[in-house]
């Protein structure tokens, strides 16, 4: 799940109050890669389009060039009408596993198909909320604290302090994690995205009555079923699709998992830098620590020698191994080689294509090994399986794993940007998300589910609970190697409809920290003359220490990185303020601006529309 704590939220929420959310910032001077769109073209719609002049101007010459006359208009609108069908069936499938409504208040107009959430001890939501706020108090020495701990006297930095009429940031305490471990145990509305969310059908009904001709699947209290690789949510019927706008209802407690044989379900929040694990127990959420102790570890897998090591010590390993210790898997699960360029520099290790699959080498068991990306995630989950076994001392076999969310490109966009990605997709597509279940089978779980981390986030983040009906919530997530946003609306009875989502699978905190390791690198260059951008062991050291620096700078106006062996037995002293961190990214902050807008415009919400801004906070 992402976070971005106050670095982030300082430097989000003016940008949020400066720009227009109406339209897409058209330059940037740091910017050598962002888009920037053609309000021309296509007024009004294309405000919110992300693609390159270039590529824009080719597509346009195309089609004017293909599709010229009379003739050409008839089969101009003949494609789009089959690239919008297929584009629709396709979003369809990637909206199947998003539980996009989430009923919380079931006992209130409970129907026959439903248990209430009184019989459902899983499902206290507050008893998951103050486990989770215990473990923030516990971990506030990690330096990833709340942020009403920081001492008075630590103002905002000067541009901070610019920054009036932003859209005022909500702290919050829980992580999403708790309700990825309720999402086994909880009513889940799925709804189909309407714009780009689901349909206003199940927030009309409260959630509790869908129609039953509207429902694809319906699955009872005494028929818990396994639902992720369902993909029925629409009927074929001749040439023409029927759609339904429900798809599943999921009714489980912990008995009823029980009765299902799936023993304890374990919840693993996957992310690109940390991961975490969860279960339901005694009509309680728990995170369970590690064997540090830790609720969170890190998503590092090390080799040396015979021996592979998951989290904790493969990060320390990456100091004095860092060519045998992988990092950011997440980032290549599901990817094919020719979808490079868009990685932080930063990973040591060597990867090169197999079949078109980025293949990670390294040395272990006296060997060279290749490992496919799913290989190297299924170790991090078979390692979440076995800190969950050793705390429940039971077999696992079945798990929820979260996911960043699948975003369907508008059509309009999609037509405007098929030169640029060829992509119907931001977020993590269907490979990816097949390649994550396949590292589910390969660390002996089952996944029933892929949960989107935006939904997971909001549900933990008691929106449907703590908001008043009608509020619109932006939730911003920004996590390690992911970006997510989701326009939210509460409506009666506890239930949310997730207006729209966006989000980028290519750009997380990590590329913030690649950032600010390279201007680093280029001071210490210019100060010394010691390049040390080809030594391994330095960067590690550096990529370390500049996380850390970010982190206080969340708090601090500034942070002092030092590194006493940085190459050749030198030393690296800097001082980076938040502003210049700010600077160094700004960009950066631009690009997850343009995934808001692009939410706001889809959703027909202006910026003075939304309510509240809420950022995750980071529980390590
Ligand atoms: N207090 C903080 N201030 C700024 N950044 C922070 C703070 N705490 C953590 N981070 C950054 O947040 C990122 C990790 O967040 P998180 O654990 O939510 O992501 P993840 O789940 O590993 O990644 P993803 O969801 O993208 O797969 C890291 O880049 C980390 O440096």
């Amino acid at each position: 799940m992402g976070t971005f704590s106050a670095s982030g939220i300082s430097t989000f929420a003016p940008t949020l109050a400066s720009n227009s959310l109406t339209t897409v910032p058209t330059s940037n001077p740091m910017t050598t890669t962002t888009p920037t769109s053609s309000a021309t073209v296509v007024p009004g719609a294309i405000a919110t389009i992300s693609v390159t002049p270039s590529s824009t101007r080719k597509t346009i010459v195309v089609v004017e060039a293909v599709f010229g006359g009379i003739g050409g208009t008839f089969i101009l609108v003949l494609t789009l009408a089959c690239c919008y069908k297929k584009w629709r069936a396709r979003r369809r499938r990637c909206n199947e596993e998003d539980p996009a409504m989430v009923e919380e208040k079931a006992h209130s107009r409970s129907s026959d198909l439903m248990t209430t959430v009184s019989d459902t001890p899983g499902v206290v939501l507050r008893d998951s909320k103050s486990t989770l706020e215990e473990s923030v108090e516990g971990n506030e020495a990690c330096g990833h604290g709340r942020n009403d701990q920081i001492p008075e006297n630590e103002q905002p930095s000067p541009s901070d302090r610019r920054r009036k009429n932003a859209i005022q940031p909500r702290e919050v305490y829980e992580h999403p994690m708790s309700m990825v471990l309720s999402s086994s145990n909880l009513h889940f509305l799925y709804s189909e995205g309407g714009r780009n969310g689901p349909s206003s059908h199940l927030s009309e009904s409260g959630g509790l009555q869908p129609e039953p001709s509207r429902v694809s699947k319906v699955v009872s209290n005494a028929d818990v079923e396994e639902v992720s690789d369902s993909n029925d949510s629409f009927v074929e019927a001749g040439d023409c699709e029927v759609e339904t706008e429900e798809r599943e209802i999921v009714v489980s407690s912990p008995a009823e998992a029980e009765e299902t044989g799936h023993g304890a379900i374990i919840s693993v929040d996957l992310g690109t830098s940390y991961t975490r694990v969860g279960v339901l127990k005694g009509g309680k959420i728990e995170i369970i620590p590690n064997e540090f102790g830790d609720l969170v570890t890190p998503s590092c897998i090390g080799f040396n020698g015979d021996e592979r090591l998951v989290g904790k010590s493969a990060q320390k390993a990456l100091l004095t191994n860092p060519e045998t210790t992988l990092i950011n898997a997440k980032r290549l699960i599901g990817r094919t080689t020719d979808d490079k360029g868009k990685e932080p520099e930063s990973s040591s290790f060597r990867v090169h294509n197999k079949n078109g699959k980025p293949v990670v080498n390294v040395q272990y068991r006296g060997g060279n090994k290749d490992f496919l990306p799913e290989e190297l995630t299924a170790m991090i989950l078979s390692s979440m399986k076995e800190i969950a076994e050793a705390y429940l001392g039971e077999k696992v076999t079945h798990a929820v794993v979260t996911v960043p969310a699948c975003e369907f490109l508008p059509f309009i966009q999609l037509i405007l940007t098929i030169d640029n990605s060829g992509s119907m997709i931001r977020g993590f597509n269907d490979a990816q998300r097949q390649a994550t279940k396949d590292a589910g089978t390969i660390a002996g779980l089952t996944i029933l589910r892929l949960m989107n981390d935006p939904t997971a986030a909001a549900l933990a983040y008691g929106v449907h609970q703590n908001n008043a009906p009608g509020s619109k919530i932006i939730v911003y997530d920004l996590g390690g190697g992911t970006f997510d946003v989701s326009l939210l609306s509460v409506k009666e009875d506890g239930v949310f409809e997730v207006l729209g989502t966006a989000g980028d699978a290519h750009l997380g905190g990590e590329d913030f920290d690649e950032r600010v390791m390279r201007y680093l690198v280029e001071a210490h260059t210019s100060r010394t003359g010691r390049d040390v951008s080809d030594d391994s062991a330095a960067m590690s050291r550096l990529k370390m220490e500049v996380e850390k620096a970010k982190v206080i700078l969340s708090r601090k106006p500034s942070a002092t990185i030092k590194i006493e062996d940085f190459g050749d037995g030198g030393r690296l002293v800097e001082t980076l303020t938040r502003d210049q961190f700010e600077e160094l990214n700004s960009d950066l902050f631009d690009q997850t601006m343009n995934s808001v807008n692009r939410v706001l415009v889809d959703a027909g919400t202006t910026k003075d529309e939304v309510d509240e801004v809420r950022l995750p906070k980071y529980p390590v």
